[in-house]
């Protein structure tokens, strides 16, 4: 049966037999029993047998993403106004209110510009926080205000973020045991993973790596089906994506929307914000979603739009694509002050005939209540012990940063030619008075080279990792401390090989220090410091807000420690309200530790007038160094290279993704839901009536959300126990 489980539009229909069985709790309720074709794989465990399915408690645990709780959503007098420049307002929506069905497909569809990316995010919970942004209007789950604790939903953002070596396989299974509970088996969540690959139309890549920029790997469609995936995992009963199509050509946006319109048809509530799709992707929305200049044109049944616009003395011209006939209706044309008047009128008398029609009154189902009551049941989800988490993203990491074969070939090709270079210019110092400046020049140069090459490749990268962590962390899938220790485990040998390579060839070409032991120093320090330098590299990503900027900042903080690195300013000339700098400076923890390694105990030849530093030791005098040792520089760079991670994780933690929430009106209908429980509390004295969902204003923070979630997880181990009337409910 699983099997079977390709994409077969229709198969909505199958599941919602399959539920009704359940429902109703007759028959066997067996599996086995059912037909073919689901359209989201059916279990993650082996079925209940006939006993779990009557409705008595399962002794295997049963996970079923397939059954998703229903989940309706409406919106009313959604308002979403920005202050601009010069503190004027701009209205980026008004009065917007509607509703997203379970089984159905909704597009939200208008011209560039119309609102629809607001729109989406606002129905998401995905503004951006901003004292800038004000949000008002209610949103309702199957009648209850909306937080976080009483559905699950899914963002699909526009651009995909992956781990670029994975393999499609190894992305969603990774996915899977992240974010699945851990009394699934295996077995039962790698069948979990083929089923919804098989589901996804990705069978034929699921052995390809995701590929980048640089390593050719999916396609976009592929790439925004596995992204779609990865949401799916936790089963969630609504999901938003803004444009999925977006970059995609006919034939792959085509694939991208069938996928959505199979999920529907599973009994998620799907909506997507899309741009004048084709006629035959118009064809698979179920409900239609018409935003002009942030008001709604029009709601409801896709096939019925072109017959209301008809009806308003708009008919769409036979052979046209609806799609295309739509937006133009609502599109201001900006052409000439005339065609701006007339477009503007036309949209104008089309939003009043819409906010006038019955259709657009159909009261959404808004009872007045601020209860967030548990009508639904969240799916459950991972609490994965630590160790097991951390098993998980060292191996995940490891398989990036070793797989990653342009990457470490660009690097050793970098520390290589650093190195020979350097070994040409400064080939075999001798003794001479002279090879005192350009030994401590070549030290100076290792040192600052290790640091950069180290701190551009983090830059490069951790950026746009940053992103991927915050997005899955979003779905509670682990904690920052596991994810950061499994990062620096995994990258360790590859993170010390190209120092490690660096070191080992300027060294001998230069004629440094012969004692093996101060070769071997040399290296450790440089290595060392490779590690001070990325994990600068992770603060500054950590705050970055991209990968360019990232690029930017990050030169120019290790300027600093470059100016402070020992050579150019000596220690103790350094101004007072400035010592504390030199030592913070990774450069110049490396570069003492060299020097030192270096002279200690070495001669030099007189110059031609007999005189010069004569010993290792009076170079150490002359550049302030003879007052401590490598042992001590190595621990200074220790410090420093933990308070770059303790910073990064700071930052990381600080930088978390904030989200606006609606304001004026639900803290009106928080005040109204207020005082009508304290009139019923008098009334039935001791009633109990609660009232208090406090989520007036301001900002959610991803901590409070997780609140929310960790309340819901009360329910979780009911939920383990329950499947089949969880299914039924
Ligand atoms: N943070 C913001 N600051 C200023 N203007 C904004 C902001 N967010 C949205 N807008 C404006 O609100 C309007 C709607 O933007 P939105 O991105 O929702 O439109 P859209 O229909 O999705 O457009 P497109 O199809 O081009 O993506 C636009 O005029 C946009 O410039």
């Amino acid at each position: 049966l699983l099997a079977g489980a390709t994409a077969a539009k229709g198969a909505g229909a199958l599941v919602r037999r399959v539920r009704s069985k359940r429902a109703g709790g007759g028959g066997s309720g067996s599996e086995s029993e059912l037909e073919p074709t689901p359209s989201l794989p059916r279990s993650l465990a082996p079925a209940a047998d006939g006993a779990a399915a009557a409705g008595a408690r399962p002794k295997t645990p049963v996970y079923d993403a397939s059954v998703v709780p229903p989940v309706t959503l409406e919106w009313s007098d959604l308002g979403y106004e920005i202050t601009v420049k010069g503190g004027g307002k701009k209205t980026v929506l008004r009065g917007v209110r509607g509703s997203a069905k379970p089984g159905r497909l909704l597009a939200i569809m208008g011209p560039s510009g119309s609102g629809k990316t607001s729109l989406l995010n606002m129905l998401a919970g995905q503004v951006a926080a901003s004292s800038k942004v004000k949000l008002s209007g209610r949103i309702m789950v199957n009648g209850v205000d909306a937080t976080a604790a009483n559905h699950r939903q899914a963002y699909v953002e526009q651009n995909d973020q992956f781990y670029s070596m994975l393999t499609v396989n190894e992305t969603l299974g990774t996915a899977a045991a992240l974010q699945l509970p851990a009394y699934i088996t295996a077995e039962s969540r790698d069948a979990y993973v083929g089923q919804l690959i098989s589901l996804l139309g990705l069978s034929k890549v699921a052995e390809s790596r995701v590929g980048n920029e640089k390593v050719r790997g999916l396609s976009g469609g592929e790439k925004k089906r596995l992204a779609i995936g990865c949401e799916l995992i936790s089963a969630p009963s609504v999901m938003f994506l803004d444009e999925p199509t977006t970059g995609l050509d006919a034939f792959m946006s085509e694939q991208v929307m069938t996928t959505l319109q199979q999920l529907a048809s599973g009994g998620h509530t799907v909506v997507a914000s899309i741009h004048q799709p084709r006629s035959s992707i118009f064809a698979l929305f179920d409900d239609l979603l018409l935003v002009a200049e942030g008001r709604v044109a029009y709601q409801g049944p896709a096939g019925e739009a072109l017959a209301h616009f008809g009806a308003l003395g708009h008919p769409c011209p036979e052979h046209y694509n609806p799609a295309d006939f739509l937006a133009d209706l609502i599109a201001i044309d900006f052409t000439s002050p005339e065609t701006e008047a007339a477009s503007r009128a036309r949209v104008d008398a089309i939003v009043e005939a819409w906010a006038a029609s019955s259709a657009a009154a159909a009261p959404a189902h808004m009872p007045r209540t601020a209860s967030a009551a548990g009508s639904l049941v969240p799916a459950p989800r991972a609490r994965g012990r630590l160790l097991r988490q951390f098993g998980l993203l060292v191996r995940r990491s490891w398989r990036q940063v070793t797989r990653d074969k342009a990457t470490a070939v660009a690097r050793l090709m970098s520390n290589l030619s650093s190195a020979l270079i350097f070994g040409a210019i400064y080939f075999r110092m001798g003794r001479s008075q002279s090879s005192i400046q350009d030994r401590l020049g070549l030290l100076q140069v290792s040192a600052i080279n290790t640091a950069m090459s180290s701190l551009i490749k983090t830059l490069g990268v951790f950026p746009t990792e940053r992103v991927l962590v915050q997005r899955e962390r979003r779905r509670a899938s682990y904690p920052l401390v596991p994810y950061l220790g499994a990062k620096l485990l995994a990258e360790l040998p590859v993170g010390a090989f190209f120092p490690l390579v660096f070191g080992s060839v300027v060294y001998p070409l230069c004629g440094l220090n012969p004692s093996p032991a101060r070769y071997a120093k040399f290296l450790g320090i440089l290595t060392l410091e490779s590690f001070s330098a990325s994990a600068l590299g992770l603060a500054v990503g950590a705050v970055a807000p991209s990968a360019e900027s990232a690029v930017a900042i990050g030169p120019a903080v290790i300027l600093v420690h470059i100016v402070f690195g020992g050579l150019y300013v000596n220690a103790d000339s350094v101004p007072r309200a400035l010592r504390w700098l030199p030592r913070i400076s990774l450069i110049k923890a490396a570069f003492q530790a060299l020097v030192i390694n270096e002279m200690e105990g070495l001669a030099f030849d007189a110059d031609d007038k007999g005189k010069g530093m004569r010993t290792g030791a009076d170079v150490l005098h002359w550049t302030g160094f003879d007052k401590t040792t490598v042992r001590a520089s190595v621990k200074t760079q220790a410090r420093i290279l933990l308070a770059h991670y303790w910073l990064a994780l700071n930052l990381l933690r600080a930088n978390k993704a904030r989200y606006a929430q609606l304001e004026a009106a639900a803290a009106a209908e928080v005040a109204a839901a207020a005082a009508e429980a304290e009139a019923e509390e008098e009334a039935e004295a001791g009633a109990g009536a609660e009232a208090g969902a406090a989520e007036g204003e301001g900002v959610v923070e991803e901590g409070a959300v997780e609140e929310e979630k960790a309340a819901a997880e009360a329910t979780e181990a009911e939920v383990a126990g329950n499947a089949p009337q969880l299914a039924a409910a």
